[in-house]
C-alpha cells in the first residue's frame, strides 16, 4: 500500500537541513567579511543593490533627525513624527514607545525602531519606515555609503524615517504631502505644547548669567482679564494682524516684531495681560529682569539665546533701567583696619556697564533681525518717569493704558469670579461708586473672591467701594475731571499701516 509516512521528511531531517543551510550561512558571511577587503565588499553592494534597484519604480526619501549642517535639528524630521504620531491607530503598528517627562502635559506616544507606516496623499500610496542607524553601523568613507547603503551623512546614533512612494509622484510629495506636514503639525505642536516661562537664573556665576526654563501655567486669558471690552478687541486685533503679516514686514523691509508698553497702576492687570498675550499666541515668555545684569555683552548674549514666538518681558521699566543711577552708585570700600584691629575685607561692587541705549539699540537692531515673531513688552507703573528715548514714536509700537476699574470690567470679573451674568440690584450702586472712586480690578478681585455666594460677594464690594469713597471723599482720592477717562486706553499706534489689513 502506498505510505504517505514514508514521503515526509522527518523532524531530524529537516532540523539537520536548516542547521547545515545556516551554518553554510555563516561561513559564507565571515568569508565575504573576512577575506574580501572592505572597498570590494562595497563594491559587489553596491553592484547588487544597482542590479535589483535599477529598475525600481519607487523614490525613497531620507528624512534624518539632524539637518544638513549637523547643529540644529531638522525641521521635517520633528513634524515628521508628530504626523506620524497621529497614524497610531493603525491596526498594523506592533510596538510604540510610551513616556511623560515631569514637565508634559500627557502622554508620549512614538515609533520603535523598525516601525511601519501607511498612509494615502491625493491617492498615492506612501510608506513610511523609522529606523535608527546603531553606533558600530559606521558607514565606509570611501564610497559613501554603509553596509546597509545608507547615506554617507548619516551618523551613528542617528534616527531617520524613510519615506517611499511611486517615482511619478514625486513633485505631488515634495510640493503637496511634505508642506502640508509642516503646516498641519505646526498648529499641532502650537496647541500640545506647554508654553515655557524663562527666567534669569538667580545666580551670578562669575559672568554666566543664563536662561532657567520652566512650564508657564498662569491661567490668564482674554475671557479672563477685566479691562475695557474696545481696548480688549483692539489689543487681540493687533495680535492677530501681527502673527498674520509675515509678508508685509518682510515687504516693508522690517523687522518683524512688535512693542508694547503697558502703563497704570500696581494690580490693573499688566503681568495678567502679558499672560494673556502669551496663552492667546502660544508664544513662551522671557522675562527679563535688568536688575541682575551688569553688561551690555550678558544682555546681548541672553537677548540671541531667545527663540522665535516669545515675548520678551521687561517688568517695571521705570525702575530697573535707571542704569546711569545705578553706575554712579557703585562704590568702592578700601581695605584696612577697623577699630578694633580687624581686617575690613574690601569689596567693589562691578561696575555697571548697562545703558539704557545699549538695551534700546539692540533690540531694535541686530536682536529683532535675529528672529521671527518676537513682542517686547515693557511695563511700568510711572510712564512719566520713563526716559524720553523708550517714549519717543516708533520705539514702542502701542502704548496700552491700564488702569482703575471700569463698570464692564467690574462684570467681566463678576462673571468670571461668581459665574453670574444676570442683573442685580446692587449694580447700580456699584456703577455709581466705580465712576468716583479709584479701585483696582485686583482689589475688587479679592472681594469677590471672599465669598461663593452672589449676594455675600456683591455687598463685600459695596462695603470695598464705600469705605474707599469715605475716605477718598475727604482726601483727593476722587477722580478728577482730567482722570475721568483714566480707564484704560490705547495711546497711540505708531505704525499706522499696521491698521490696515495686509
Ligand atoms: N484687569 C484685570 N483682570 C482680571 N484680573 C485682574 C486684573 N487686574 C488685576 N487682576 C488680578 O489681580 C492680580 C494682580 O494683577 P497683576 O499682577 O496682573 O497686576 P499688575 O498690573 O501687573 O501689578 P504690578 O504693577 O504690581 O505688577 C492678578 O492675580 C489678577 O488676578
Ligand atoms: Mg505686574
Amino acid at each position: 500500500m502506498y505510505s504517505f509516512q514514508s514521503q515526509m521528511p522527518t523532524a531530524s531531517s529537516l532540523f539537520s537541513a536548516y542547521a547545515s543551510l545556516s551554518a553554510l550561512a555563516m561561513l559564507l558571511r565571515s568569508i565575504f567579511h573576512e577575506f574580501i577587503p572592505q572597498p570590494i565588499r562595497n563594491y559587489l553592494l553596491s553592484l547588487l543593490h544597482y542590479l535589483f534597484h535599477r529598475r525600481s519604480n519607487h523614490l525613497t526619501l531620507v528624512i534624518e533627525e539632524a539637518n544638513s549642517t549637523g547643529i540644529g535639528r531638522n525641521e521635517l524630521y520633528d513634524a515628521s513624527e508628530l504626523y506620524l504620531s497621529t497614524k497610531l491607530t493603525n491596526p498594523s503598528t506592533d510596538r510604540l514607545k510610551i513616556s511623560k517627562s515631569p514637565k508634559d502635559k500627557s502622554l508620549t506616544i512614538r515609533f520603535e525602531k523598525g516601525e511601519e507606516i501607511h498612509d494615502f496623499h491625493d491617492n498615492v500610496a506612501l510608506y513610511w519606515r523609522f529606523l535608527c542607524m546603531e553606533p558600530e553601523k559606521r558607514r565606509s568613507s570611501s564610497t559613501g555609503a554603509d553596509d546597509n547603503g545608507l547615506p554617507s551623512s548619516v551618523t551613528p546614533e542617528t534616527r531617520f524615517f524613510e519615506l517611499s512612494f511611486d517615482k511619478k509622484s514625486k513633485d505631488k510629495i515634495i510640493n503637496s504631502y511634505l508642506p502640508y506636514i509642516l503646516s498641519k503639525t505646526k498648529s499641532m505642536k502650537d496647541k500640545e505644547r506647554t508654553l515655557k516661562l524663562c527666567t534669569l537664573a538667580s545666580r551670578y556665576t562669575g559672568g554666566n548669567i543664563y536662561w532657567d526654563t520652566t512650564n508657564l501655567e498662569h491661567p490668564s486669558t482674554f475671557k479672563t482679564i477685566a479691562i475695557d471690552p474696545n481696548l480688549k478687541s483692539e489689543i487681540i486685533n493687533d495680535l492677530d494682524r501681527f502673527v498674520r503679516r509675515k509678508d508685509f514686514y518682510r515687504r516693508v523691509g522690517r523687522a518683524w516684531k512688535r512693542g508694547y508698553l503697558l502703563y497704570g497702576p500696581p494690580g490693573t492687570g499688566k503681568s495678567s495681560l502679558i499672560a494673556a498675550m502669551a496663552n492667546y499666541l502660544r508664544f513662551d515668555i522671557y522675562d527679563l529682569q535688568l536688575g541682575n545684569l551688569i553688561k551690555d555683552s550678558d544682555l546681548r548674549r541672553l537677548l540671541l539665546a531667545t527663540a522665535n514666538r516669545s515675548i520678551l518681558v521687561i517688568e517695571d521699566i521705570d525702575c530697573t533701567i535707571d542704569i546711569k543711577n545705578r553706575r554712579n552708585k557703585a562704590t568702592t570700600t578700601s581695605s584696612g583696619l577697623d577699630e578694633n584691629g580687624n581686617v575690613q575685607v574690601s569689596y567693589k561692587p562691578p561696575e555697571i556697564q548697562l545703558t539704557l541705549s545699549g538695551l534700546l539699540n539692540f533690540i531694535d537692531g541686530l536682536w529683532s533681525s535675529c528672529g521671527d515673531e518676537r513682542i517686547i513688552v515693557f511695563t511700568t507703573n510711572h510712564k512719566e518717569k520713563l526716559d524720553p528715548a523708550l517714549l519717543r514714536p516708533g520705539r514702542m509700537d502701542m502704548h496700552i493704558h491700564m488702569s482703575y476699574l471700569t463698570f464692564p470690567s467690574f462684570r467681566i470679573l463678576v462673571s468670571n469670579y461668581l459665574e453670574f451674568e444676570g442683573q442685580h440690584s446692587v449694580f447700580d450702586e456699584i456703577q455709581r461708586l466705580i465712576e468716583v472712586v479709584k479701585v483696582t480690578p485686583a482689589q475688587v478681585a479679592e472681594e469677590l473672591m471672599r465669598s461663593e455666594d452672589v449676594d455675600e460677594a456683591l455687598d463685600g464690594v459695596v462695603k470695598l467701594l464705600k469705605k474707599k469713597k469715605e475716605v477718598v471723599d475727604n482726601e483727593d482720592g476722587l477722580i478728577k475731571p482730567e482722570e475721568e477717562g483714566d480707564h484704560g486706553v490705547i495711546d497711540d499706534i505708531c505704525l499706522p499701516s499696521q491698521n490696515s489689513q495686509n
